[in-house]
């Protein structure tokens, strides 16, 4: 797969193309269904397929100081599109004067001069350009005109929720990472570099990689969860944890109230290995939620408590993956 950032990576000889728009957070079933579409329409062209997306966020700029949460890098949104089969990711920065053309200009000079589309798959609720003015049958009279075909995919949808960035971000928020999990067709990851904690967590028997995800990622509600813990980089590890493998986690989001913590952090304890993970690069994959974050009344309270989270992961975890694998 080709990455380009802004349209001056466009080779010069490059041909026609199909084109998928959007800001794809998360790469959900809904967006994998739609790039899915994309690739095959290309393939049956002859012709490669681009994904064409936005760094930073629409609404960051649209809206200055809003920014929603993040349910993937762009790093992990190109991932998930390359093993979708898509042959250029295009990174396109969303600027002031993006922001300012006019569906007409953005068709005409993005689409046709510059990617030279033969054909646009897009969902039918995409909209484009200033304002947001520009539709799916806007698209169409436009492509009508210039010689491309535009694809409107109905949304996907299951009982009666509609697949969207959004919707899982809610679900994120709440906790619910199991709902978020069945609209993602994987679980939430976050991803972050293993950074120092208070070195509590070893006194208490269960020592945890504390994680720092970068800003504005969608972290679960607080609480404790059952979820895959990989190192994805850069490695060599000292210990049992071997990078780019699957281990099991029972992970803590909170604010720490038995100790009267005040900062927020995202703790993975492995329940499968010993390593020292300090500067590495690791993801978390939330599966389910086991309970909301508590202050004990005693450090032994806890103690115990984390012993039972602990084997309730491994079974929930042991039992997901069995019913994955059956
Ligand atoms: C499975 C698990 C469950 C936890 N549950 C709670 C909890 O309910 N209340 C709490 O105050 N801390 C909870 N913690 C966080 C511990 O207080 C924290 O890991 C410990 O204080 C070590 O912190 P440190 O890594 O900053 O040294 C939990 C940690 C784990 C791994
Ligand atoms: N459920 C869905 N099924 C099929 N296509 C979808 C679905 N949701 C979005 N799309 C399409 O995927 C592309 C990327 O959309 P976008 O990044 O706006 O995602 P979104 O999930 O709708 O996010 P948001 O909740 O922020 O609106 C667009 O062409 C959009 O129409």
């Amino acid at each position: 797969m080709q990455r380009w950032r802004g349209l001056d990576d466009v080779p010069a000889d490059w041909g026609r193309c199909v084109l998928t728009i959007g800001v794809f957070d998360g790469v959900h079933r809904g967006h994998a269904q739609l790039i899915s579409r994309a690739v095959k329409a290309a393939s049956e062209r002859g012709i490669p397929s681009v994904l064409m997306t936005f760094d930073p966020h629409p609404m960051e700029v649209v809206r200055p100081g809003s920014h929603p949460a993040q349910l993937t890098t762009l790093a992990r949104r190109a991932e998930l599109a390359e093993e979708l089969g898509i042959d250029v990711f295009c990174v396109m920065p969303f600027t002031t004067e993006f922001m300012k053309l006019t569906p007409e200009r953005y068709a005409h000079e993005i689409l046709v001069e510059r990617l030279h589309v033969a054909e646009v798959v897009v969902g039918e609720n995409f909209t484009f350009g200033k304002k947001a003015a520009g539709t799916v049958d806007m698209l169409r009279q436009i492509g009508g005109r210039f010689g491309f075909a535009v694809d409107g995919v109905n949304l996907l949808a299951e009982h009666t929720v509609t697949f969207s960035s959004t919707y899982i971000r809610s679900c994120v928020d709440a906790g619910d990472v199991a709902a978020a999990s069945e609209a993602l067709g994987r679980p939430h990851r976050v991803e972050g570099v293993v950074v120092h904690g208070d070195g509590r967590g070893r006194e208490l028997g269960f020592p945890t990689a504390n994680i720092a995800p970068p800003m504005h990622s969608a972290i679960p509600a607080d609480g404790v969860y059952a979820a895959w813990f990989t190192v994805l980089g850069p490695g060599p590890v000292i210990g049992t944890v071997a990078p780019g493998e699957r281990h099991l986690a029972a992970v803590s989001i909170g604010t720490n109230p038995t100790f009267s913590g005040r900062t927020r952090t995202v703790e993975a304890f492995v329940l499968d290995g010993e390593a020292d993970l300090y500067g590495q690069h690791v993801a978390v994959d939330f599966v389910e939620r086991l309970r909301g974050m508590e202050k004990f009344d005693s450090v032994e309270a806890l103690i115990v408590q984390m012993g039972r989270d602990a084997e309730l992961a491994r079974d929930l975890l042991t039992r997901a993956d069995l019913h994955h694998r059956g």
